[in-house]
């Protein structure tokens, strides 16, 4: 049978609904005595499960359970208590409608108006490294089949999947039951709640079962701390006649994205838009770093400390990125016999020191003492770090204003990176270099690099990933000393990274995030005298691109692979 459909006269009208019936069925069972005795002090029968059931017994309240109503024992480990129709049709009966109440009385079931789930704790098994069928077996079933179907019947039954919800169901059985729109309210929270179980459990199947990206997307409501999400169907989008990438593609189902509010930020990026902080179960991000000190993080310190983490993680060797709207100001790594953390920062810092101000340092590397003595006199919005020393905290938190953060264990980038535009979502996976190797560049222009010049353009060539479009990054001794970012055409890219490092780009060394279109910008760079370039070729002007640098004696090699950064 179809979904039937009635007219707007047969429906009548429902708001204020005395609970007489409940059922209970929690894994976690907080505050579940007070319910209880709340419940029964107003003579509400309570129908249970299980554990549930022996709990309320126990502490001496009354309770049937499930298996006298369906007749029917638990079975299979628990697989099957709930799932039976004597339970479904109690939750589901619209008894708006005279037939449904009709149905009911002919079928000798009893209606609930209350009902009270939480799923089996199935995120925090597997986040303690539970695998396997012991995961598996934590999927719920039968509770989300409750919970969805008395959120659907919100106009006749009120859900509750949280225990922070049952002092609010407490107070309306004292008041003579729960009105349409507290039901429609829990409702609401009820699909967010199973709409962030099942994303959970398919972000379970990718990571461990290699089926990827059953992710769902939507505009997204937030509700009791998960902002939710639903999709068409891929299959109703796609277009079968596309060739190629998309065939080869591990990307496919549905993407879902949800995430736990964490933190209503004072605002957005600017002062006039809301914000808040949605921080994933499994994620080990900046949204999951503590703060040891200083003001609240932002909106634009969590972006900027996100890029900085980006650029700085990106190298093995100590490292240090100074990152402002997005963008870098510095990036360098240790050089020296000295304290390397210090060094990294202090050369990153010397790549452009008006422009840190103000801004986001990330390291890859415990913060020194001799670090934090270098900053503590620079103003500076964020420090993120894996750690600090202790003498570092204890300077660095004698400045009210910087916020000092750790990074959680295994700090990694998310394996898909989504962006969203209007009506829907852009997934990638992430600009990361499996194996980065200059092997496989190829010379094109000059003598081949020694290996100190060799070191720089590996080194120019991971940097400039963190620069947005169009990027040139001047570098010398592993560290920047010009970057030109954000340019429309890449020729004024060349002369912003060329001014900027003024007279050190002289011998320094350039990359380039996408080829030279024309030869005019690498000739702003032969002009100021960079002593190699590297850059992915492939446009149809390569070889005037390639006359330039071979004119000016000057080492080119394309590496044909581009790094745009948006
Ligand atoms: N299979 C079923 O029919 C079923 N019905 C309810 N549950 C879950 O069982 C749990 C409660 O069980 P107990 O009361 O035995 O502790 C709840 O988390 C509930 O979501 C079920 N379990 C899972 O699928």
């Amino acid at each position: 049978m179809s979904a039937a459909s009635h007219s707007a006269s047969d429906y009548r009208e429902r708001d204020a609904i005395p609970i007489t019936r409940a059922l209970i069925s929690v894994s976690d069972k907080t505050g579940l005595l007070d319910l209880a005795a709340a419940l029964a002090e107003a003579g509400v029968e309570i129908v249970s499960t299980g554990s549930t059931a022996s709990t309320i017994a126990n502490a001496g309240f009354p309770v049937t359970e499930v298996a006298s109503v369906t007749g029917f024992q638990e079975t299979l480990d628990g697989r099957v208590k709930t799932l039976h129709p004597a339970i479904h049709a109690g939750i589901l009966a619209d008894l708006r409608l005279a037939a449904h109440e009709e149905q009911l009385v002919d079928l000798g079931i009893r209606p609930f108006e209350l009902v009270v789930v939480n799923l089996y704790p199935f995120v925090e098994t597997i986040s303690s490294g539970v695998t396997g069928d012991a995961a598996i077996e934590q999927i719920d079933i039968g509770g989300p089949a409750m919970v969805r179907a008395a959120a659907k019947n919100h106009a006749n039954v009120a859900i509750a999947v949280s225990p922070s919800s049952y002092p609010q169901i407490v107070k309306a059985v004292t008041l003579g039951g729960t009105t349409l729109a507290q039901r429609q309210r829990l409702a609401g929270e009820a699909f967010a709640h199973t709409a962030a179980y099942d994303t959970a459990v398919a972000e379970f199947f990718a990571e461990n079962i290699g089926v990827r990206a059953q992710h769902s997307l939507a505009q997204s409501s937030v509700v009791d701390g998960s902002p939710v999400i639903e999709a068409p169907s891929r299959d109703d989008l796609i277009d079968e006649t596309s060739t190629g990438a998309a065939e080869a593609s591990e990307l496919a189902g549905t993407f879902t994205v949800t995430g736990a509010i964490t933190q209503v930020l004072r605002y957005g990026e600017n002062s006039h838009q809301q914000a808040a902080l949605y921080v994933s179960a499994d994620g080990a991000g900046i949204a999951q770093a503590t703060q040891l000190h200083g003001k609240e993080m932002s909106y634009n310190n969590y972006t900027d400390a996100d890029a900085a983490l980006r650029t700085a993680y990106d190298f093995s060797e100590p490292a240090v990125a100074i990152i402002k709207h997005a963008q870098p100001c510095g990036i360098a790594v240790a050089r020296g016999a000295g304290d390397p953390i210090a060094s990294a920062h202090q050369r990153a810092h010397d790549c452009d020191p008006v422009s840190a101000f103000g801004g986001v340092i990330a390291a890859n590397r415990v913060v020194s003492v001799e670090m934090a003595n270098t900053v503590k006199d620079i103003f500076t919005e964020v420090v993120i770090a894996p750690g600090f020393e202790p003498e570092a905290l204890e300077i660095l938190s004698a400045k009210k204003n910087i916020r000092l953060l750790t990074l959680p264990e295994g700090y990694h980038r998310e394996e898909l990176e989504y962006k969203q535009i209007s009506g829907g979502l852009l997934v990638q996976t992430p600009d990361v270099f499996d194996e980065f190797s200059s092997d496989g560049w190829q010379l094109v222009s000059g003598e081949a690099a020694d290996a100190n010049t060799l070191a720089d353009l590996e080194f120019a060539w991971r940097a400039v990933r963190a620069v947005k479009s169009n990027a040139i990054l001047l570098a010398d001794e592993g560290a920047s000393v010009g970057v030109g970012m954000g340019q429309v055409n890449r020729v004024d890219s060349c002369r912003l990274a060329v001014t900027r490092a003024g007279e050190r780009a002289a011998g320094s060394v350039a990359a380039s995030d996408a080829f030279f279109p024309f030869a005019d910008g690498a000739q702003i760079l032969l002009d100021a005298g960079v002593r190699a370039i590297v850059q992915p070729g492939g446009s149809i002007r390569d070889q005037d691109v390639i006359d330039a640098a071979a004119a000016a004696g000057v080492t080119m090699y394309f590496t044909g692979e581009r790094h745009f950064y948006h």
